[in-house]
């Protein structure tokens, strides 16, 4: 279970460039529930995500995961309980490192120990057969520098690495937008099937307002650094892409829609 109860970030506090990022968000989630987070450019939702992460530390409210309060708690020992992917296949992974580098560190996140440990003896084949659940044939390329890669195969990389921890927290920030659409679609259903495997209680951020009805079981929308929709169930189960577009604008006030906040696939 993680919760988000009354949390308000602003940031820039006290000088000309104050900015209320979030203002009194409250969220729980249940184990292993999947949930895609939707809103305009600037609406807080990475916030959001790094006040869960502990990158950002909120001013007032308290973040919960299971029964401990981790509020406080400093991103690095958070990474024990939370993993994140973000937009930028570059930002997760050590590009001079190796695939098998890369996934041996991210199997000790949070764990004070050794590279040279980490990649010792049967750790190393569970390593490659993960790779080669992807079907991507990386798992012939272990050596590689990660840096060598493709956006799409090191998304891909970096959900298992998201994976091979202890975390049962995943928050992703827009992590297939930068793909093209085909490695995008994979990506994605490579996300929802490791949620399910591994039972990952999961916010996903997306600016496709398609995917946001396709993965998950829920669907909340920010505005202005408030949740303005939450939508699960049978109502979700028979929405459109359209009725999205439609509460989106509404939300927005009728504004056109003319950042990068909406897109229909
Ligand atoms: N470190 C920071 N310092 C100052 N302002 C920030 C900081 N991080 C975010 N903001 C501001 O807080 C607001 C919310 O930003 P956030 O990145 O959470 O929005 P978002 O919903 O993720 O937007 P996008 O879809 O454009 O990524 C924005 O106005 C942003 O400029």
């Amino acid at each position: 279970m993680i919760a988000a109860e009354n949390i308000h970030v602003t940031f820039n506090r006290g000088t000309p460039l104050e900015h209320k990022a979030l203002r009194g968000v409250s969220l729980t989630l249940a184990d292993g529930e999947f949930v895609t987070v939707i809103g305009s450019n600037g609406a807080g939702k990475s916030t959001l995500l790094g006040a869960i992460a502990g990158d950002v530390t909120p001013e007032k409210g308290v973040i919960r995961v299971g029964a401990d309060d981790v509020t406080r708690e400093k991103p690095a020992l958070r990474a024990r309980r939370v993993a994140r992917v973000f937009q930028d296949p570059l930002a997760g992974s050590c590009a001079n490192l190796s695939i098998e580098e890369n996934l041996a560190l991210a199997a000790c996140r949070g764990v004070r120990r050794g590279l040279g440990l980490a990649l010792n003896g049967a750790r190393r084949a569970r390593l490659r057969d993960r790779v080669a659940e992807l079907g991507l044939g990386l798992e012939n390329r272990m050596g590689d520098r990660m840096g060598l890669l493709s956006g799409g195969q090191r998304q891909a990389l970096a959900l298992v690495m998201a994976t091979l921890a202890d975390a049962k927290v995943l928050l992703l920030d827009e992590h297939t937008a930068a793909l093209d659409p085909g490695m995008a679609e994979f990506v994605a259903n490579l996300t929802e099937k490791l949620v399910v495997e591994h039972k990952l209680t999961t916010l996903m951020v997306t600016h496709s307002m398609r995917q946001a009805l396709d993965h998950g079981t829920r669907t909340i929308m920010l505005h202005e650094g408030q949740i303005v929709l939450d939508i699960s169930g049978e109502r979700r189960r028979t929405m459109t892409v359209d009725d999205l577009v439609d509460m989106f604008r509404r939300v927005r006030g009728g504004a056109e829609l003319d950042d990068d906040s909406l897109r229909i696939g």
